[in-house]
């Protein structure tokens, strides 16, 4: 059957609903803080006719802080291509770290090289030209013969594996998902894709008007596909009927997305989070994941001026058997946070905030969080992209949304701006911004 071509709408270039807001998310956090050698590559990179092997410059983001919060020292990278993750990983982990980097072809190596070598960490770097199995298989025999590494987050192992469109030069013996980047993490329990084709650099389209959709991805399709292939499975039994009490809800959307939710549990794992804090529970999808990964002694402070709505899921997570780790406080969320401090033994000792609030207050959490957390602790933002609302023509943007978004939009900015934090703007469920104390 001939298709009516006018009506088929092209694809956006990136995962995203449209070119215009994964522009967003890259000149707004990403690019800002892109080291200057990094960026020198990327644009070395662009002129290659297969540039789109290069990793996304987001996932980049993202992977640099899981870099740093497992405090990689020994990496493996499979599939270096002109090296922008092999990069991004060098200049992330310490002056002693190491990273065996595989892939087949030296020729597109040697065209990232010379910015890796004036970048000073060229002495990291141990590049392998070999189809990457056997290298692998090496490497574990070394584990059983010297007893040194292992394929394990916990022994300071982070496995990359790199799937390129098309282009697969290795590949592992059970790729989790066809097409697209995919950045993979398998540990206990837990998977990590970036949900991002590769752009190194994007054209801009500016009469392409985008149309307002539910997900900010380019399809509700594709982040249905995400989430039954990867998140339902895996999401507890009590939160999948947290997840079903709350479906009937009027304001069932203002739970956190799924997707979101894997990612934060694996955070909470990263950082052991023991003592929580979550602003914004309403009927208690985070919280209860909260309550699911900390340990057995963790504790949630949990605000919300709404008790009415965390009744709700409260039978649920009592049966889930963690109503213990949660205390519950009605109130505004500042004052709170307040008393917190006025605790002088509460400074640096939390762990993970979640906030998912009235974004008004957001940069007052932010100030008091920062405060409250330990040095590598987290604070995650929901709701940073706004549907995708962010990166539209104000006109298309509904007039009771208006003030959300500009709030958004500015604190997002100030988010990119903080020399105290490392960020990581992840483009899942509604958009979160992932926050590293630094200091
Ligand atoms: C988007 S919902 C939170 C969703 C929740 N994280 C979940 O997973 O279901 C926002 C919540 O923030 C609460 N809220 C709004 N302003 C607040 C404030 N100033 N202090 C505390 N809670 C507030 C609302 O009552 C609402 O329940």
């Amino acid at each position: 059957m001939e298709q009516n071509v006018e009506n088929v709408r092209a694809p956006p270039k990136s995962l995203l609903q449209s070119d215009d807001l994964y522009q967003y998310i890259l000149e707004t956090s990403v690019y800002p803080r892109e080291p200057e050698f990094l960026k020198e590559l990327r644009h070395v990179t662009a002129s290659h006719p297969r540039a789109m092997m290069a990793t996304a410059p987001d996932a980049g983001q993202l992977m640099a802080m899981l870099l740093n919060l497992v405090n990689a020292k020994k990496t493996v990278e499979v599939g270096v291509f002109t090296g922008y993750s092999l990069l991004l990983t060098a200049l992330t982990i310490p002056e002693d770290g190491k990273i065996i980097a595989i892939d087949v072809n030296r020729e597109t190596f040697e065209i990232g090289l010379p910015i890796i070598k004036k970048a000073g960490v060229a002495d990291k770097i141990d590049f392998i030209e070999s189809e990457a199995l056997p290298v692998l298989d090496q490497l574990l025999q070394n584990i059983c013969g010297v007893a040194v590494v292992g394929l394990d987050l916990r022994c300071g192992w982070l496995l990359w594996v790199q799937i390129c469109d098309n282009t697969a030069h290795s590949s592992p013996e059970k790729p989790v998902a066809a097409g697209g980047s995919q950045i993979q993490y398998q540990g206990p329990g837990s998977t990590i894709y970036s949900h991002h084709n590769l752009q190194p650099e994007m054209e801009q389209n500016a009469k392409k008007v985008p149309s307002p959709s539910k997900v900010i991805l380019q399809s509700e399709d594709l982040y249905q596909y995400i989430l039954e292939t990867s998140v339902y499975p895996r999401e507890p039994d009590f939160l999948k009927e947290l997840r079903h009490v709350t479906a009937s809800h009027p304001r069932a959307i203002w739970a956190t997305a799924p997707d979101a939710g894997q990612l934060m549990a694996m955070l909470l794992k990263l950082v052991n989070a023991k003592k929580t804090i979550e602003i914004g529970v309403f009927t208690g999808y985070s919280l209860l994941l909260t309550a699911l990964t900390i340990p057995e002694d963790g504790k949630i402070i949990a605000i919300d001026v709404n008790r009415e709505t965390f009744e709700i899921g409260l039978p649920v997570i009592k049966k889930a058997g963690v109503a213990d780790k949660i205390d519950f406080i009605e109130s505004e969320a500042l004052p709170v946070l307040d008393q917190q401090l006025h605790n002088h033994g509460n400074e640096g000792s939390f762990d993970f905030a979640f906030v998912d609030a009235d974004k008004v207050n957001y940069w007052n959490y932010h100030e008091r969080l920062l405060k409250l957390l330990k040095v590598d602790g987290l604070v995650v933002y929901d709701n940073t992209l706004q549907r995708g609302f962010v990166a539209m023509p104000e006109a298309l943007v509904p007039e009771h949304r208006k003030k959300d978004i500009e709030l958004t939009i500015e604190f997002n900015k100030f988010l990119a701006a903080d020399p105290r934090i490392q960020i990581s703007h992840a483009s899942l469920g509604d958009g979160i911004i992932i926050c590293r104390r630094l200091y």
